[in-house]
């Protein structure tokens, strides 16, 4: 499903009237309707029972969409009252047509500016203890800057206040670009987008505020949804299922591709173990891990099906000394993943990057084989050939020179920022993981949960991204299938354990289980 920067809706708003001559108050009829219907659903499912409405309109064409939605809820038997922070010679152009028709429907129409005035709305509103729907259509994609005085006071009332919310485009006060609170915002507990899903709604904190979403058709020519390039595409299983290709029944396991993992370090053998345990139920044909040769013994009892390759070590560390065993191994297989548990001992980190620069193969870097580059980020700049790195914010905001709170407060400029700088395929991990390769939108995924925030769970997405990788060879595709169906498991297991307890070994326990939903 595409999504778009607010800026671009507004383009299509414009070329959809200028171009294909639909009027904007056609636009207006459809998005507004389209928020009446949603209102009406949600009585009909007695997410309120007495059919009042409440509708909070801004002076611009989200306010407007408002008043649309005022005239369809009226027909349909709601009782109507209009509350609008701003004199009425605001008010123009397709909004000012709407309102001028409530005018003649005699619909409660309040214009509030004062304190004293906001303060008996609440009282009204406190009375009716909830039992009713709000619509929020004070700013859409308009919004600059941020919510100050009389809006924050509104929007503070709104928020103070019981009732079923609906949001009409963006919750008022939630940047459409990065999903931020703008000063104040309204908490919704469904909004109804127009034309295409913005990301400000799928990102957090603004997907909480959001609610439930959903997109409503306002009749914007489908050759213009054809044509345009999103910014973002949000993943869905479909998506998902189109990125493996059917085998034929004799198949060989040459077919499914080899993987070779370098992972583990004294202390650190679960994260190898996982990683490796993950490529194999994700359809990887052979895995080999490379682990420290010291530790050989642990992984042999650990693990059955995945063959080891004993790397030279320094107390449990792999050293540089492994390099040409390494690169020597690396060529008999399809994909290497570098980095779960390897440690941030220097010698190691030395090997990291001597392999990660000669290797020839495809690769994806996780953990501590991002950690390796903090320095030498030129390094990894100036590596030509397939590259994945799956950073979380901290990991990224190390290899960016930044702090982990500018990264996670502009996720998607910064995956953005490193898909182009060190010109490879970046999953940054996290609420809401967003993948980008240097040429593609931003994919967004919607599956995954708080309880796969835990130890090993970015071991076992590293392990099912390099299996994907080394089956189709194409490393945004195997890094989407990866990062979806590693949040589908995820929320397999907190179905069946809840979140609480979650551990990343029940995600891999979870695997084929997810796999027999996708396919
Ligand atoms: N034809 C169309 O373009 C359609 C638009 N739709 C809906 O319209 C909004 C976008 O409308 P627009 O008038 O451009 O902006 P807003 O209604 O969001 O509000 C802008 C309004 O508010 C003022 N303003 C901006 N920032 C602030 C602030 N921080 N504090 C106070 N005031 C502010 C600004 O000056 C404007 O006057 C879109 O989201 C849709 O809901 C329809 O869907 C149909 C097609
Ligand atoms: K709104």
């Amino acid at each position: 499903m595409k999504v778009v920067m607010p800026e671009t809706m507004r383009k299509m708003d414009k070329l959809a009237m200028e171009d294909f001559r639909v009027p904007g108050i056609v636009l207006m009829e459809n998005a507004g309707k389209a928020v009446a219907d949603a209102v009406d659903r949600a009585y009909q499912k007695q997410c309120f029972t007495s059919k009042k409405v409440y509708i909070f309109c801004g002076k611009g064409n989200n306010g407007g969409d408002g008043f649309v939605a005022a005239r369809h809820l009226k027909n349909k038997g709601f009782s109507v009252e209009i509350f609008i922070p701003e004199k009425k010679e605001s008010i123009a152009g397709d909004a000012l047509i709407n309102l001028t028709i409530l005018e003649k429907m005699n619909v409660s129409l309040n214009y509030i500016f004062s304190n004293e005035q906001l303060s008996r709305v609440y009282d009204l509103l406190k009375k009716e203890d909830g039992n009713f729907a709000l619509i929020d259509a004070l700013f859409g994609t308009g919004l600059k800057g941020d919510i100050e005085g009389r809006y924050k006071e509104v929007i503070n009332l709104i928020n103070k206040t019981k009732g079923y919310k609906v949001a009409v485009d963006i919750p008022s006060g939630i940047c459409g670009r990065t999903g931020k609170v703008l000063g104040e915002a309204v908490k919704a507990d469904e909004t109804v987008t127009m034309g295409l899903l913005k990301p400000g709604l799928l990102l957090y904190p603004g997907a909480v505020y959001a609610g439930k979403v959903t997109v409503a058709d306002i009749g914007m020519p489908v050759d213009l949804i054809e044509e345009i390039g999103p910014e973002g595409i949000l993943l869905n299983e479909d998506f998902i299922k189109d990125l493996f290709i059917p085998y034929p029944p004799n198949v060989h396991k040459g077919f499914f591709g080899k993987v070779f993992i370098i992972a583990g370090s004294k202390g650190l053998t679960g994260a190898a173990a996982l990683c490796a345990l993950a490529a194999q139920r994700s359809g990887a044909g052979l895995v080999t891990l490379g682990v420290p040769e010291s530790l050989t013994a642990v992984f042999e009892v650990k693990l059955t099906e995945v063959m080891k390759m004993p790397l030279p070590d320094h107390g449990g560390c792999i050293s540089l000394e492994a390099l040409d065993r390494a690169l020597e191994f690396s060529q008999k297989v399809d994909v290497v993943a570098v980095g779960p548990g390897l440690s941030t001992n220097e010698n190691t980190k030395k090997f990291i990057r001597e392999f990660v620069i000669n290797c020839k193969k495809p690769l994806v870097l996780d953990a501590d084989g991002i950690n390796a580059f903090q320095k030498h980020p030129d390094l990894l700049r100036g590596k030509e050939g397939d590259i994945i790195i799956t950073p979380h914010s901290g990991e990224l905001a190390r290899l960016l020179n930044t702090v982990p709170l500018e990264i996670e407060e502009n996720r998607w400029q910064k995956v953005v920022e490193a898909a182009d700088e060190f010109n490879c395929t970046v999953v940054l991990k996290g609420a809401r993981t967003l993948i980008k390769s240097p040429s593609s939108p931003v994919y967004i995924n919607p599956t995954g949960n708080p309880g796969m925030a835990t130890g090993g769970s970015g071991d076992v997405l590293t392990g099912m991204i390099a299996a994907f990788l080394a089956r189709n060879r194409e490393p945004l595709k195997a890094a989407c299938a990866g990062v979806y169906i590693h949040g589908l498991a995820g929320d397999i297991a907190r179905e069946k354990k809840g979140e609480f307890s979650l551990i990343a070994g029940d995600i891999l326990d979870n695997l084929p289980e997810a796999f027999k939903r996708i396919f």
